[in-house]
């Protein structure tokens, strides 16, 4: 296998004294999309803020594209090509959906690339085109998670870390937040995908960890942690 895109080595995070991540490690390569399936308080978001350079752990490594960004912080791990749409969407509701995009494009990019960087956006939400001057606190839970997926188009990542994408949103809606992951996949782009629709998110993944009290307890190709016995009890229900 080629060198992966994002290597995470040995992460311990800890809260004060509680530990949220013990010694977590995964890898991911170009083009993939890796799930990370885990019960509430796993430690799933904590693992995609450590990497984001949001939480500092207190050991381990996290490298992209063969550089250490350990301890970088976050606008510049963005800006090396990691984005993160995180959980809640978190769109500015006073601000209009061009100016949330726009709040998302990394500062040192020339207009012209910024400009279309938007129209492909657009293209991908035409609904956020229809709505562009509109505050965005007034759209609806579904559009507010496009925006915030566009806003993360608009800093031209790599890899995109999901965190929960469709919590919270109507079952039709769901299925387009999948729809639109798998695309950006299908257009090049790396994907890590938290999601409590464990079930939906292993069938669009190419491999998932189980991660489970802070520690990886398992890991392999997607299809076969669906048919594994452990996850279709815990996390499937079946
Ligand atoms: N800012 C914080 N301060 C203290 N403890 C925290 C903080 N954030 C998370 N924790 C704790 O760390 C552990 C892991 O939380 P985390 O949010 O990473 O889990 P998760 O798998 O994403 O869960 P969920 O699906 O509920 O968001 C939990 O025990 C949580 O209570």
């Amino acid at each position: 296998m080629s060198a992966p895109l994002l290597q995470v080595e040995t992460l311990d995070l800890y809260y004060g004294d509680a530990q949220a991540l013990a010694g977590v490690s995964l890898q991911i390569a170009q083009g993939e999309i890796v799930a990370i399936v885990g019960a509430n308080g796993a430690g799933k978001s904590s693992l995609i803020r450590s990497i984001h350079g949001i939480e500092k752990p207190a050991r381990g490594q996290v490298w992209f594209d063969g550089t250490d960004i350990t301890g970088w912080p976050s606008y510049r791990v963005c800006e090396a090509g990691v984005g993160h749409v995180a959980e809640g969407r978190q769109v500015f509701p006073n601000l209009s959906v061009i100016e949330n995009l726009e709040m998302g494009a990394t500062p040192k990019r020339a207009r012209a690339l910024e400009k279309q960087t938007l129209e492909r956006v657009f293209a991908m939400f035409p609904r956020l085109a229809e709505r562009r001057r509109q505050a965005a606190g007034t759209l609806s839970g579904g559009e507010q998670q496009m925006l915030a997926i566009g806003r993360c188009l608009m800093g031209q990542p790599r890899l995109i870390m999901f965190d929960e994408p469709s919590l919270g949103l109507a079952p039709t809606i769901v299925q387009e937040v999948f729809r639109i992951v798998r695309r950006l996949n299908e257009e090049g782009l790396t994907i890590l995908l938290v999601e409590q629709n464990v079930m939906a998110s292993l069938r669009i993944a190419h491999r998932g960890y189980v991660l489970e009290n802070g520690r990886i307890e398992l890991e392999g190709p997607a299809a076969d942690l669906l048919t594994n016995d452990r996850v279709r009890q815990a996390y499937l229900g079946l």
